[in-house]
Parts: C-alpha cells; structure tokens; sequence
C-alpha cells in the first residue's frame, strides 16, 4: 500500500518564456519530482526561430507562431511522461508565460478549445485556424511607437497613463499592439473573440476555455487600472472598440479556475479534480518563485535582463513599470526590462570564443575591475531604456567632449577586454536606470539573482562588484520563475481549502512552511568595488547619453 493519496499529491508548473517551454512536478514538500524543456530553436526547428523568435520584415518587428506553443505544450508533456511523472498526483497546476505577447482566439479556435479529442496531440487540433493572427506579436516587438503615442495623448498624457497602469506606453506593452492589429488588420481584430496573454493562454489549455487574465500579468498591458485591479475603461477606449469583452474580467493571480478538462483526463490521467490556477507573467512568477523578504533587489538573467523590487505603495515611475504584486494581493512590485542581454552576452561570447561558457569566464575573471578604463555599451536592439541602438566603446582616453566620443573606438585590443566591457557595461546600465528611479545599492543591499545566466559565477562576481552588494543564488535557483509557476498553484489551492475560521498564512510563510529556502551567498563585493564602479557609472551615463543622441 503506497502513501495515502493526500500525502502523494503533487503541484505542476510551466514557464512559457522567450526561448523555452519548461514543466515541473513538484512533491508534497515542493521538492523536484521531474523536469521536462522544450527549446523552440532546436527542439521546433520547422518554426525557424532565432532565439525563439521571429523577426518579421519591418525594423523592431517580431512575432512567434501560436501554435508554436501548443506543439511545445504536447512534447513536455510527453517528455514529463517519458521521466516517470505520474500525473494522476497533480493537485494543481499554473503557469509563468513570457509577459506581453498576445493571442487571438478565433471562433472556431473556442470552440475546439473546448471540444478536444483526447486521442489527438493538441496541435493537430488547436492549428494555426484557431488564431485570427499567425504572426503574434512578442514582447521584443517594438513597432508600435504611433500606438503609444496615441494611446498616451488620447488619456490625457505620458503621466497620466503612468498613474492610471502603472507605466508609460511601452511600444511591447499589449495595448499598443492590440491597437496596432486593430489599425492595421481590422478583420482580424473583428473575428478575433477573445485575446489571451502568453500566461492566461497557458491556463486556457487545461482548462479547455479561455482562462482569464490575472491582475499582475495584466499590469503590462496599459490598460489595467492597477489601483483598482480592474480594466481602465479610459484606456480600452482608447485602444480598440469592444475590448473588455474581448479581454474579460481579470482575476487575482490565486484565483483557482476551475477543474482541468477531460482531454487531460483522460489522455494523460489526471484527475477530474485537478485544479487550474490562473497563471502570470513570467517576471511577476520570478519574484514568486524568490522567497526572500520584501527589501531585497531580485534580478533574472535570462533572454532579458529584469530587476524586480516589491513595493507597499503604488510608487509613479516615469520610466519602468509598476505592476500588481503577484503573491500579495494588495501591494505592487516594481520591474525594469533589459532588452540586450543574455542573447547580446551569448553573441560576443560566439564571436571571442566560438561560444564557451567557460573561457568567456576565464576571460572575463583575467580582466581588472575597471577595465583599464575601457567601457562598452552593446545595444544590438533598440534597448528599452534608454531608448537607443547601437554599440558605443571607449577607452580611457575618450571623454564626452572628444570629437571622437560619438564614434568611440572600433574593438578592444583583446577578447578579454572585449568581454569584461560588455559584462561591466550591461550592470552598470541596469544600476544607472535604478538609480534614477532613486534607487541607492550598497553592502547592506541584498541581491538575489535567478535566470539562464544565473549560473554562470563570473557574471555573478561583476553583479556583486558594479552593484557593490552581497549576490546570492537560492535552491533550483536559476528558474525561479518556473519554481513559483508550481509553488503559486500550491499556494491557491491552500487558500481554497484551508479553514475559513483561521487566517490564511501569506504566501510566503506557506511556501517555506512546506520548503526549505537554502540561500547561497556566492559572491561578495571587492573592497575597492564603489571607488572603482561610482566613477565609471557617471561615464557610463555620459556614454548612453551621446549613444542616445549623438549630434548633441
Ligand atoms: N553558463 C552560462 N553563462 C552565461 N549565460 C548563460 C549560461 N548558460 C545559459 N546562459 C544564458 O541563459 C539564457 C537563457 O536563460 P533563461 O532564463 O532560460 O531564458 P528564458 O527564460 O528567457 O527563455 C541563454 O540565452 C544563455 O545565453
Ligand atoms: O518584456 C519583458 C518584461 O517586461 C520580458 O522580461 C519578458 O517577460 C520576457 O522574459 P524572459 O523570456 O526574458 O524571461
């Protein structure tokens, strides 16, 4: 006789993020059951992605295909299968999804949603007729500057869209692209019944409807009042007609949704019972998946770099985001986006080393703190703040007022100084924007970092040095936000069950009452790390100034 069946149960998550589908079973103690990837570039190569994207033809343009997605969903499956994992035990199951990309469910795409024939994988039935837009916009899309400019004038300013969602138009942001379809492809604006994001779309699976959308994921869309945790009727006005029904009510991200439906019953043995948990954003899953107090600094590096902060008050960023909080209901959590980074880090790791992790470190360690005054800034793409584009070197010779600053210098003298550039150049971008949203970092900062690079020690160290504060790494620590897709289905099914007469424990407090939370402190900051680095942030601002407007 094995464990009662109370005892075996197990929690399920997904991360949908930029470059991979990733799936965890977690046991009754939130530890690891079995683990499953799908990476889109090589595992999917008929979706001829590049780091899971597409570029389309304009400039800034990219977009993946949907059933992309929904062919990964049906082989993690079967890779979580093919690892023993009995999904009979799942209990619940929620997800983390890339933030801002969207869906467009068809009429036909509902109804076969909701009508699915458990003998068939899912993506010979939900097919590209399911969608009303085959090219779908992701979040390193940025070609909605018109977009952003309306929708910002048309709600009484950059200032007021602030207040009112938390953020200015961004051009990746869901509200300006919705616009943008319904400017450019009204007929599919027309047919398209109900818009999911990545997150909700994850939910929508299992539940075999449209899932709805949660509160913190809707926070980077622009039209989220996120006050009041409801749709800014202002700002669906102004983005595309009928939009709320489109769109749905939004929903806390604890909100159980409902039973899983049949086709996962019966073709993969899960229980009617098993519960679907709206799923999230996959930032607002990292800071889940973080399980540190409320004053440390959380950053993922993964296909983009992101600092996450969690906020009591709704602070008004002119530039960042504030989003709903995805585990405390009632409070917010401030997100910055780097745009260039892990796929800008694996591109000059390529072209120095021919793409070896560890020679890039040993590169990177051979190197000085400070470079010998040479400093780069690497923006491939258009970056997100500031807005700018290009790549820009100096060395130590060059000063703004050079008649040389604009060009900077062409390369480095070696791979080594080529690398530590990049690396010190990126963290003190990311410190640079933070500080100017009043952040101040020192030693009695404490960072934790998750995301792809979280694994690699060198760029670790440089975090430590630039940010001139202690860097830890936690169990399972790299995919945080696959970890808090399976703790956030845990943690509402707690919620639903627990007794009515108690106070719920936070979501913190369950988590760790069920795991343990081993933080590793992996790098501390060098003695000498402010003097170097203080210095080198001023020029670095010098350095994104003249990239950002190079004729002044
Ligand atoms: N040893 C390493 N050093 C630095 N970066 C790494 C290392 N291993 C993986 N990465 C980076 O991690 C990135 C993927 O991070 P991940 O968080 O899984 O991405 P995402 O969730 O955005 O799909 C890759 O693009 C790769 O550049
Ligand atoms: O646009 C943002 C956040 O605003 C990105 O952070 C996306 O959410 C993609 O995440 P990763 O795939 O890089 O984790």
């Amino acid at each position: 006789m094995g464990p009662p069946k109370q005892l075996k149960r197990t929690f399920l998550g997904f991360d949908l993020s930029t470059q991979k589908l990733k799936a965890v079973l977690l046991g009754s103690s939130l530890e690891v059951v079995a683990k499953a990837e799908v990476k889109f570039d090589t595992d999917l190569p008929e979706f001829r992605t590049t780091g899971g994207a597409n570029a389309g033809p304009s400039k800034n343009e990219y977009y993946v295909q949907p059933v992309m997605w929904v062919k990964a969903m049906d082989i993690v499956l079967d890779r979580l299968v093919m690892q023993q994992a009995d999904l009979s035990t799942v209990a619940a199951v929620s997800g983390s999804g890339q933030q801002h990309g969207s869906v467009y469910w068809s009429k036909h795409g509902i109804s076969t949603l909701q009508n699915l024939n458990s003998d068939k994988f899912l993506h010979a039935q939900i097919d590209d007729s399911a969608f009303v837009v085959n090219r779908t916009p992701i979040w390193m899309d940025a070609t909605t500057t018109k977009q952003c400019l309306e929708m910002e004038m048309a709600v009484g300013g950059k200032l007021k869209m602030v207040e009112l969602t938390g953020s200015k138009c961004y051009e990746r942001f869901t509200g300006p692209q919705i616009r943008k379809i319904y400017q450019k492809r009204c007929h599919a604006y027309d047919e398209a019944v109900r818009i999911s994001l990545v997150s909700s779309f994850i939910s929508s699976l299992f539940l075999g409807s449209v899932a709805p959308i949660d509160f913190s994921d809707g926070s980077g869309m622009n039209l989220l009042n996120i006050r009041k945790r409801n749709w800014s009727k202002e700002c669906l006005n102004v983005c595309a007609p009928d939009l709320d029904e489109r769109l749905g009510v939004p929903v806390s991200p604890n909100t159980v949704l409902g039973n899983v439906s049949k086709y996962f019953v019966k073709r993969f043995s899960f229980t009617p019972e098993c519960k679907v948990i709206a799923s999230t954003g996959d930032n607002c899953s990292a800071l889940s998946g973080m399980l540190v107090g409320s004053n440390w600094l959380t950053i993922s590096l993964g296909t983009s770099d992101t600092l996450m902060v969690s906020m009591k008050e709704q602070l008004h960023w002119e530039e960042g985001h504030v989003l709903c909080h995805p585990t405390d209901t009632e409070a917010f959590m401030g997100l910055l986006c780097f745009r260039n980074a892990s796929l800008v880090r694996e591109g000059v790791n390529k072209s120095m080393t021919g793409g070896n992790w560890d020679k890039f470190n040993e590169y990177l360690d051979s190197t000085p703190r400070g470079n010998f005054g040479n400093m780069a800034i690497h923006f491939i793409d258009m970056e997100i703040i500031p807005k700018a584009q290009g790549i820009l070197r100096w060395n130590k010779e060059i000063v703004p007022s050079s008649p040389d600053a604009a060009k900077g210098v062409i390369k480095f003298s070696s791979p080594q100084i080529e690398i530590r550039a990049l690396v010190e150049g990126q963290m003190l971008h990311h410190r640079a924007v933070a500080e100017d949203l009043g952040y101040r970092f020192g030693p009695d900062t404490q960072i934790l970092v998750t995301g792809g690079a979280s694994v690699n020690k060198s760029i670790l160290q440089t975090v430590a040095d630039v940010f001139n504060s202690p860097v830890h790494v936690q169990d399972e620590g790299h995919e945080a936000a696959l970890m808090g897709a399976a703790y956030r289905a845990a943690y509402s099914l707690y919620l639903q069950e627990h007794d009515k007469k108690k106070e719920p424990l936070c979501y913190r407090d369950y988590i760790l009452s069920l795991t343990s939370n081993k933080l590793d402190l992996v790098c501390e900051p060098h003695k000498d790390s402010e003097q170097i680095y203080a210095p080198m942030l001023l020029r670095y601002r010098e350095m994104a100034r003249v990239l950002a407007n190079p004729d002044t």
